[in-house]
């Protein structure tokens, strides 16, 4: 079988913790083939970001219609966005190139605090990107904050805001515990026609943890065109995840809070599909 087509529509981290560079790494070692169209340009290490040039959303478009007018997508994976006009610009794109499994990773701030999408795009993204997304897999800040309510504080708090994002027009939602702290690391994936599935992995004693929700939301996209349905992409992109936290202290990429290691060597080759 011919290999699978795995976009990245997201900002670039100069670090390779996050971003497209975080994505090309995960699409590679999970058997994908990555392509990126880049929304902005951070200037940033582990330590946090320095600043961010946005792409104008016209060129957003032109790379996307660039590309799509020659390639086949099989999956997409959403990250940093910026603006309203740049979340215009993918919406318009999902639509006429009819894209495919699209996994949307609600980035708001990074994990140094830093804002990565303008507080006035908040609104954009759950009108305009939330009920096109066939995933969406926001952290607990990203929930509140789409919904506007606080924060859930457990496992039933998550249920409830999980089902109210799906009143909100999304087809699935992957809300991310990572924010929850405890000895375990709990995800719940929820949609309109099937039952909430809960995903639990050990938490890994590391500081190590920049880019764990790019990594994630990646991980899915590159194998949901190899599995038969997002649970079981989810349930294997959360194995690739940890993974891949365990090996983090391997690394020396600077002095903050360093990336996961994408090290294929331990992904087994027969998990790939
Ligand atoms: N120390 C850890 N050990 C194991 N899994 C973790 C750990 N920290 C986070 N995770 C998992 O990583 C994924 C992303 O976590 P989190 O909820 O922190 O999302 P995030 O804040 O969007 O990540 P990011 O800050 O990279 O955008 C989730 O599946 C979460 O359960
Ligand atoms: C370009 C870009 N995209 C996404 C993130 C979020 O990742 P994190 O929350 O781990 O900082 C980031 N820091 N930079």
């Amino acid at each position: 079988m011919s290999s699978h087509n795995i976009l990245s529509i997201a900002g670039s981290d100069p670090s390779g913790g996050a971003g497209v560079q975080a994505d090309l790494k995960t699409f590679s070692a999970l058997g994908g083939y990555g392509m990126t169209v880049i929304t902005a340009l951070t200037a940033q290490s582990t330590t946090g970001v320095a600043g961010v040039q946005e792409v104008p959303a016209d060129f957003v478009a032109l790379q996307l219609d660039t590309l799509l007018a020659d390639a086949r997508v099989d999956a997409v994976k959403i990250g940093m966005l910026a603006t309203p006009e740049v979340i215009g610009a993918v919406a318009k794109a999902i639509d006429t190139h009819r894209l495919p499994h699209v996994v949307l990773d609600p980035v708001m701030v990074a994990k140094s605090g830093d804002r990565l999408l303008a507080a006035e795009a908040i609104d954009v993204v759950r009108s305009e990107l939330l009920p096109r997304a066939d995933l969406v897999t926001p952290n607990l800040p990203e929930a509140a904050a789409l919904l506007g309510e606080d924060e859930a504080g457990d496992l039933d708090a998550m249920r409830a805001q999980a089902g109210r994002l799906l009143d909100l027009g999304a087809r699935r939602v992957l809300l991310k515990g990572g924010h929850l702290g405890g000895d375990t690391s709990t995800d719940l994936l929820v949609a309109a026609d099937a039952a909430p599935q809960v995903f639990t992995a050990e938490r890994v004693a590391t500081r190590n943890t920049h880019g764990t929700g790019c990594t994630l939301s990646s991980a899915i996209a590159a194998l949901r065109p190899q599995r038969p349905g997002f649970d079981a992409a989810v349930r294997d992109a959360k194995t690739y995840l940890t993974a891949a936290l365990r090996h983090a202290d391997a690394l020396d990429a600077g002095h903050g809070t360093g990336p996961v290691h994408h090290f294929h060597a331990w992904w087994p080759t027969g998990a790939r599909g």
